[in-house]
C-alpha cells in the first residue's frame, strides 16, 4: 500500500453489523474528564445530554487517551491538541507528529542536510535570516527549545545576521509566561552576539492578534504581523523585547495572547529588522493551521487579502510544509507526517455519504485535519462540508455560545434529510472559551455545547440512527494549574493560576441510539485505547471491517 494507486479501497462487510444506519459523529472540542470541582466548567454547567450518555451506561460510555504518545506526540507530558487529535480520529492510526519529527531532525542533524536548509542558507552570507513564530514551550504549535537549537545551528553554519519575530503565547501555556520565554531568548541572542553574530529580536505581538489567525477568519491579524515583521511598522516601538512585553502587559486587561504588535528600534528610532530583498525567512511553528495564511502572504505572488505595500524577494521556508495540497510553503526544513488512507477516504470509496460541519475557527479541524491534512472532498458527489462563519475580532468569552446552535441545526437538517450516512460536527465551545481563561463564560459555553448535542441526538433518534460522541482533548474540565497532588497551585503572590491551555486528561466516548445493534458494547480488553481507535469503531458502525493496520475497534458484539 502507500501510494493511493495500489490501495485496495474495498472494505469487507462486518460479519455482524448492518449498513445503512445514519451516524451522528460529534467531536466536542476541549472536553475532557476530570474530578468535579469548581474549576471543572463541564461539571459546573448543566449538561443533561452528556450526562444521559454516561450515567448507568458502562457498556457504551468510556474514557480514551487524547494526549502524549497516543496521538503521536513526543512524550506523556504533551497535552493533546486539535491537530493531532483530529488526525488520530480520522486516520485511525498514530503518526509521529510535527513536534516529534522536528525533534528527530534536530537530534540527528538531518535538518541541516535537507533541501530546505540548503535553500535558506544561501542568504546567510549577505542577508539576514528571520525566524518568526510562537515563543513558548507549549509544544502545540512550536517549542522554544527547538528555536534555541535552530538559532545555534544557523549561527554555526554561517548565519551572520539573525532577527527573531516573536509571537507571545498565554494560550498553550500560562498567561504571563511570555516574560520568562523572552528572557531565555534574549540570553541566547546575547550569547550569539558575544560570538560575533548580529542577533536580536526585531518585532512581536500576541498570537491571537498578530499573525496566527486560522481558516481565513480575520486577515487583519496576519496583516498586523506583516506590517511589523516585513515593513517594520507597529503602533508600539521599544528598545528591547523584554521592555516591550513587560510594558504592554502592564496595560489594563492586556494578556500574552492579545499583546498589540511592536517593533524594536535602534537609537535613531529605526526598526532593527524589517524583512528586505535577499533575506531568508523561517517560520518555526510546526503546526499548520495557524501558519497557512501567513505562508500565503509570504509566498504568493498574487495576493489580494491585504495590501502588502512592499513584497521583498526572500528565501522562505516553513519548519514544515503547512499544506500538502497547496504545497505551501514550497520549501520547508522538515517533512510533515504523511497521513494516508484515512477513514474518510475509505468510506468515500465504499459509498458512505458524509456531511461535515463546524464554524470557521474549527472548520478545518473536522475536514482538513480529519482527512489527514488534506483539503477538499474525496468524492464531491458523496460529501458536503459546511462552514458556518465564526464571529471575528472578539475573544470568545464575549459570545460563549458561539455558533453551537447553528452547527447543531445544520447537522439536524442533514440527518433528517436522509441524504447522508455520516453527519460529523465539531462543537468548539469548551475549547475556544476555555482558552480565554474565563470560568463563568466557559460554563455557559459547555451548556451551549450540551444543548447542541441534545439537538443532534434527537435527530438521530428520529431517523433510527447511531450516535458517537467524543472529544479531541481536554480543556474546559480543568481551568486551574495544579500542583503534583492535584490541588490548585498558587503563584508567588498567592494567586490562583488560571489554566488557559488544554490538559492531559482523557476524553469520553459514548455510543448509542436506536440504530445501535443489540449486543454492541465497548470492549474491556484493549490496553489504554486512544483517539486513534475511534476510526475503526465508526467503520464497524457503518457496517464495515476496518483495514487491518488500523488501531483496533473499541467495540465488540456479544450475544443478547
Ligand atoms: O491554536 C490554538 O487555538 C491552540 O493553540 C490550540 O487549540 P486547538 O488545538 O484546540 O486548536
Ligand atoms: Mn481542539
Ligand atoms: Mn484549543
Amino acid at each position: 500500500m502507500g501510494s493511493s494507486g495500489d490501495v485496495n479501497w474495498k472494505l469487507a462487510d462486518h460479519p455482524k453489523l448492518p449498513k445503512g444506519k445514519t451516524i451522528g459523529l460529534i467531536v466536542l472540542d476541549g472536553w475532557g474528564e476530570s474530578d468535579p470541582d469548581q474549576y471543572n466548567c463541564i461539571h459546573k454547567a448543566p449538561t443533561p445530554a452528556m450526562d444521559s450518555l454516561k450515567d448507568g451506561k458502562p457498556d457504551t460510555w468510556r474514557l480514551i487517551k487524547a494526549h502524549g504518545t497516543a496521538v503521536g506526540l513526543p512524550s506523556e507530558d504533551d497535552m493533546g491538541n486539535s491537530e493531532v487529535g483530529h488526525n488520530a480520529l480520522g486516520a485511525g492510526r498514530i503518526y509521529a507528529q510535527g513536534a516529534k519529527l522536528v525533534d528527530l531532525a534536530l537530534a540527528s542533524g538531518k535538518i541541516y542536510e535537507d533541501e530546505g536548509f540548503k535553500y535558506i542558507s544561501q542568504s546567510f552570507e549577505k542577508g539576514t535570516v528571520h525566524l518568526i513564530g510562537l515563543l513558548s514551550d507549549g509544544g502545540v504549535h512550536s517549542r522554544l527549545d527547538q528555536v534555541q537549537l535552530l538559532l545555534k545551528g544557523f549561527a554555526e553554519r554561517g548565519a551572520k545576521r539573525i532577527r527573531v519575530h516573536i509571537l507571545t503565547d498565554g494560550r498553550d501555556v500560562l498567561d504571563g509566561s511570555s516574560v520568562g520565554f523572552v528572557e531565555t531568548l534574549e540570553a541566547d541572542l546575547a550569547a550569539l552576539r558575544a560570538k560575533g553574530v548580529d542577533a536580536q529580536v526585531a518585532s512581536g505581538g500576541g498570537r491571537m492578534y498578530v499573525t496566527m489567525d486560522r481558516y481565513e477568519n480575520d486577515w487583519s491579524v496576519v496583516k498586523r504581523g506583516w506590517d511589523a515583521q516585513v515593513l517594520g511598522e507597529a503602533p508600539h516601538k521599544f528598545k528591547s523585547a523584554l521592555e516591550a512585553v513587560k510594558t504592554l502587559r502592564a496595560e489594563p486587561g492586556a494578556n500574552d495572547q492579545y499583546l498589540p504588535s511592536f517593533v524594536i528600534v535602534d537609537d535613531n528610532g529605526k526598526a532593527v529588522g524589517p524583512i528586505v530583498d535577499g533575506d531568508a525567512v523561517v517560520t518555526f511553528n510546526f503546526r499548520a493551521d495557524r501558519m497557512v495564511m501567513h505562508a500565503k502572504a509570504l509566498e504568493y505572488k498574487d495576493f489580494d487579502k491585504f495590501d502588502r505595500v512592499r513584497v521583498p524577494d526572500i528565501r522562505y521556508a516553513g519548519m514544515l510544509q503547512y499544506d500538502g495540497e497547496l504545497k505551501l510553503p514550497s520549501r520547508y526544513l522538515v517533512s510533515p507526517p504523511l497521513i494516508d488512507r484515512t477513514s474518510g477516504e475509505y468510506l468515500a470509496h465504499n459509498g458512505v455519504r458524509t456531511f461535515a460541519c463546524s464554524e470557521t475557527v474549527k472548520f478545518g479541524h473536522v475536514t482538513f485535519f480529519w482527512n489527514g491534512n488534506r483539503s477538499g472532498y474525496f468524492n464531491e458527489k458523496l460529501e458536503e462540508y459546511v462552514e458556518i462563519p465564526s464571529d471575528s475580532g472578539i475573544s470568545f468569552n464575549v459570545q460563549p455560545k458561539m455558533k453551537a446552535l447553528e452547527i447543531a441545526e445544520k447537522a439536524r437538517d442533514a440527518i433528517l434529510s436522509g441524504k447522508f450516512d455520516q453527519v460529523r460536527v465539531n462543537l468548539p465551545n469548551g475549547d475556544m472559551v476555555g482558552h480565554t481563561g474565563d470560568i463563568e463564560a466557559t460554563v455557559v459555553a459547555c451548556e451551549a455545547a450540551d444543548r447542541a448535542v441534545r439537538t443532534i441526538l434527537d435527530a438521530i433518534e428520529q431517523v433510527g440512527g447511531i450516535y458517537v460522541v467524543t472529544a479531541d482533548h481536554g480543556n474546559a474540565e480543568d481551568m486551574v494549574k495544579r500542583d503534583k497532588s492535584g490541588k490548585p497551585a498558587l503563584d508567588k503572590e498567592g494567586n490562583l493560576q488560571i489554566l488557559t491551555s488544554h490538559t492531559l486528561k482523557p476524553v469520553p466516548i459514548a455510543i448509542g441510539g436506536p440504530g445501535l445493534s443489540a449486543g454492541v458494547r465497548f470492549r474491556q480488553d484493549i490496553e489504554t485505547p486512544g483517539l486513534a481507535n475511534v476510526a475503526a469503531t465508526v467503520m464497524n458502525l457503518h457496517g464495515f471491517v476496518a483495514p487491518s493496520d488500523y488501531e483496533t475497534s473499541l467495540i465488540e458484539v456479544v450475544e443478547k
